[in-house]
């Protein structure tokens, strides 16, 4: 029998103050939601293991605090992680505009700093009436950024199943291109055979 192949890969989950991260993560991982709010003190750490073509992967997902004043130290958690969700409210337009900084947040503390690092952005609360910020908008921001949107409900449990693990089967993917390049280089660095030398 073929041994399923493990991956551990750590995710990160950033937005504004109230959006309904850690929301979406409870639904994702317990499937459960409460209607009373609970700020994030910082940051807290939940895990899923979920099986994606012939791999196991344990999901570690951090959750981070929206608060501006814990801004400095969540970011400290952004290293080292292999993908991010952008979460904003779609009933709330600042929680949309403030994604540019988010974003360029992370992509400034992750390590190595690349393009290629795989960000999903999902717009949350879409079970609301009063919706403000247009999914053309949206559409169109993630396309200039190049990155896949998402309509999703934490409430209602709309789409968060398919956001995470879009997330998760890009993050793995990037980690498998990563372990492949540590490969090359290793081969490339290992001392070959002594070339034969002409007189
Ligand atoms: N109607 C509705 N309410 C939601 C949804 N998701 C979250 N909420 C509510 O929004 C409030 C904030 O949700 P949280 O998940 O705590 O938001 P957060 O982004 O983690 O907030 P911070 O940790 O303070 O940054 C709570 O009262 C949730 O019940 C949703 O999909 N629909
Ligand atoms: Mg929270």
């Amino acid at each position: 029998m073929n041994p399923r192949k493990k991956v551990d890969l750590k995710l990160i989950i950033v937005g504004a103050l109230g959006v309904g991260k850690t929301s979406l993560l409870h639904q994702y991982v317990h499937k459960t939601f409460f209607e009373e709010y609970q700020t994030t003190l910082g940051a807290s750490i939940l895990s899923k293991i979920i099986i994606l073509d012939d791999t196991t992967l344990k999901l570690q997902i951090w959750d981070t605090g929206g608060q501006e004043r814990f801004r400095s130290m969540v970011s400290t958690f952004y290293k080292g992680s292999d993908g991010c969700i952008l979460a904003f409210d779609v009933t709330d337009p600042e929680s949309f505009e403030a994604l540019d900084i988010w974003r360029d947040d992370v992509l400034a503390k992750i390590i190595p700093m690349e393009q290629s690092y795989p960000m999903v952005v999902l717009g949350n609360k879409i079970d609301l009436e009063d919706r403000k910020v247009s999914q053309e908008v949206v559409h169109g921001w993630c396309k200039e950024k190049d990155m896949p949107y998402f309509e999703v409900s934490a409430k209602n449990d709309i789409n968060v199943v398919q956001a995470f693990e879009v997330l998760a089967s890009r993050a793995l993917l990037r980690y498998q291109g990563t372990a492949e390049n540590h490969l090359i280089d290793s081969i490339k660095l290992s001392p070959g055979q002594p070339k034969s030398r002409c007189c």
